[in-house]
């Protein structure tokens, strides 16, 4: 390990900080932790939000707070937030050692291996970079290099690199060390006692904050990444929200090219020199002006509030599709001639069976468990609305479905294409199709097939064997199978499901790349920056991938690999499963061939397209009977004769 770096803020300051000291949430009873006091609610919203629009300098960098140095980082919690948010922090910040801590062994053990445990695009390659360290290498810089001074040939220098990323399960000596603290532990909503089902659930990161209190050095700057509900630690350190706003499947983009990072700080001149030394670790590659500060609640509450937008975006638009489907206007139609208003915009208008993901309904719930502490009930009834409409829109595909089918699943056998969330990601958490499964079960189908490109089949047969129940998998006389063959999957079906979005399961064109999957074709060369950016470095090297078939190492900048042990269980499970199932970025991205599927299922060819990814007219074309959620289709056309039914 390094020495230690000097306390980041002199001791004396420390009475000079926080005010933040608030609970959970505003009744002040819920879990808190020896470091954490209640605060009187009133304080909070009489007091401390009036602050919050003057009380920081609009430039936390300037020289009225010049931030104290951060050379030791320790992130608490290697999750789907931890891993990528260090790596890319580390991939920016190479003279920053940046060390992710997690008590789950199993889970360091893979992040210190070539099995990563989650997968995101373009990860891997900034692992490679920060954890194992990288070599000297040149690289043709086109009309720039000459211009602007780079060697004499046209080719650009980039020096090794040390590594600087470590992961480990020591807690207590990566936290001794640390000049920041980020904590970016788990924070799912309450399934018991009180506010179970809505308020957040603490104890992960109130576990974190004992031991942090108890080996941090003082002044050590504590950073939230989690996403909490108005929660503040009272410790003898300055500690800032930093709500991540990354999403799962464009994790690596997200964090590289950030749209904003919102830094919120108590108002006294520790709090504002703290957000400053976070923020000078941000400007090594996020533009100043999207480096936004406020006070620490109202950085809080953005957070749950940008997720409440959003996921209100969906159900709206989820309502209006029921309303299609009634009516035979196409939800896509409606959402393009609304989207166009550039007051509307349009994203986060794709119909469907509704939300998933870890944080949309956990943070929804969590904005209407404040509303009602805070007694407003309509504001909670307002957003709860949110999360009812989105369990209606899966339950009008399940019931859908059946009914198509004839009001009956018994004998039947159905398969469900996607299993993460969304896709080019391998979480499930609150995957809209664990819901499906267990629905369709309900209906006493012969078979549910489930199968995922991304999953690992053993991991999702456990996991739906915990969610669906006893004796749900067919290893155990079960109805449900996991496959890691799509067209064994979708061998004598009845009928397709859809129920993530993935590109696999695409029938139109091929789309042009956009947020987060690979950048644009074009050669990104010359760069403007004598020395180039680790994102111009990122760009070339995949650029130079696509155009280099079967190069993984394009720029020849890898080390090697750390190497796994004989018995390493994930090569055995990696070994086990097929090509699809692999987390490998090369192995995917085969289209599902649409006509072999159709031959390989029963003669009725239903699809149920959840996710309005497939162009209905070609997949009639082939003979299939397709409905998708609020679009036109020929059997809506037929049913215009027929009674309404939703
Ligand atoms: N997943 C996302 O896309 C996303 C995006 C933005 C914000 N968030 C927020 O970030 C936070 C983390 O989310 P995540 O998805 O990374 O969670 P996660 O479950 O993937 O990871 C959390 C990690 O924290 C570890 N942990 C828990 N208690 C610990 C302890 N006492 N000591 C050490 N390690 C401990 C767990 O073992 C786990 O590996 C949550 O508050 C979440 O709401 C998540
Ligand atoms: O038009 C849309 C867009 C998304 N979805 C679904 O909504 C869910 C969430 O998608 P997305 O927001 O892209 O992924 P998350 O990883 O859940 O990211 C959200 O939640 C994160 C955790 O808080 C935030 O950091 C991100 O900013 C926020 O987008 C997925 O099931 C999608 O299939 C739709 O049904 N229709």
């Amino acid at each position: 390990m390094d020495t230690l770096s000097p306390s980041v803020l002199e001791a004396d300051e420390f009475a000079a900080l926080d005010d933040s000291t608030a609970p959970t949430t505003p009744d002040g009873s819920l879990s808190f932790s020896p470091q954490l006091q209640p605060q009187d609610v009133s304080v909070y919203l009489s007091g401390s939000l009036r602050h919050s629009r003057t009380h920081m300098p609009s430039d936390v960098l300037g020289a009225a707070t010049q931030p104290p140095p951060v050379r030791n980082i320790c992130c608490v919690g290697a999750g789907f937030v931890g891993g990528p948010t260090a790596a890319v922090i580390a991939l920016h910040n190479p003279h920053i050692r940046v060390t992710v801590v997690d008590r789950d062994e199993k889970r360091i053990r893979r992040w210190n291996s070539r099995h990563p445990p989650i997968y995101e695009p373009g990860l891997d390659d900034i692992l490679r970079i920060t954890r194992d360290g990288s070599r000297e290498f040149s690289f043709l810089n086109g009309r720039a290099s000459c211009e602007s001074g780079c060697l004499s040939e046209g080719q650009t220098r980039v020096a090794s690199r040390e590594p600087n990323l470590v992961f480990t399960t020591d807690l207590a000596n990566c936290v001794k060390e640390a000049d920041m603290v980020l904590i970016a532990v788990n924070t799912p909503t309450k399934t018991r006692g009180n506010g179970s089902g809505s308020a957040t659930d603490m104890a992960a990161f109130e576990a974190v904050t004992a031991l942090i209190a108890q080996h941090a050095r003082p002044g050590t700057i504590i950073v939230e990444k989690s996403t909490l509900a108005l929660h503040r630690p009272g410790t003898p350190f300055p500690v800032l929200s930093n709500p991540e706003f990354l999403a799962a499947g464009t994790a690596v983009h997200d964090l590289l090219h950030a749209d904003r990072i919102l830094i919120g700080s108590s108002p006294t001149p520790a709090g504002h020199r703290a957000a400053a030394a976070l923020a000078s670790v941000y400007a090594s590659w996020i533009p100043a002006p999207r480096i936004l500060t406020t006070h620490v609640f109202s950085s809080e509450l953005a957070k749950l509030v940008a997720n409440a937008m959003l996921a209100q975006r969906i159900s709206s638009i989820n309502s209006i599709a029921a309303v299609c489907d009634a009516t035979g206007a196409d939800v896509d139609e409606v959402a393009r001639a609304i989207g166009a208003d550039p007051r509307i915009g349009g994203q986060f208008l794709r119909a469907g069976i509704g939300f998933g993901g870890s944080c949309f309904k956990k943070d929804v719930l969590s904005l209407v468990y404040l509303a009602e502490t805070l007694v407003l009930p309509e504001v909670a009834a307002y957003w709860r609305a949110v999360v009812d409409m989105n369990e209606f829109a899966r339950e009008r595909f399940v019931a859908r479905v059946v009914r198509r089918l004839n009001n009956t699943l018994a004998g039947k056998k159905v398969v469900v294409l996607g299993y993460a969330f969304k896709k080019d990601t391998n979480d499930t958490r609150e995957s809209p199709a664990l819901g499906i499964v267990r629905a369709l079960l309900e209906e006493g189908p012969r078979e549910v097939a489930v199968f995922d490109p991304l999953c690992v089949p053993a991991q999702m047969e456990q996991e739906i064997g915990r969610f669906a129940g006893e004796g749900a998998l067919r290893r155990d006389g079960g109805p449900v199978a996991v496959y890691e063959d799509v067209y064994a999957a979708c061998r004598g079906v009845d009928a397709v499901l859809i129920t993530t979005e993935f590109d696999e399961f695409r029938n139109g064109p091929v789309k042009v790349a956009k947020r987060g999957e690979a950048a644009a074709a074009a050669d990104p060369r010359p760069f403007e920056r004598v020395e180039p950016h680790e994102n111009d470095l990122l760009a070339l090297q995949s650029y130079l991938r696509r155009t280099t078939p079967g190069s993984e190492d394009p720029l020849n900048r890898f080390s090697p690999v750390p190497a796994c042990t004989e018995d390493c269980p994930d090569c055995q499970l990696e070994r086990s499963v097929s090509a699809t199932g692999a987390s490998n970025d090369q192995a995917r991205k085969h289209r599902v061939d649409w006509r072999k599927i159709y031959h390989h299922m029963s003669a009725s060819h239903w699809v149920f397209d959840g996710r309005g990814i497939l162009d209905v007219v070609a997949m009639e074309k082939i003979g299939f009977r397709v409905e998708s959620v609020g679009r036109r289709s020929r059997t809506m056309v037929e049913d215009a004769y027929a009674p309404r039914c939703i």
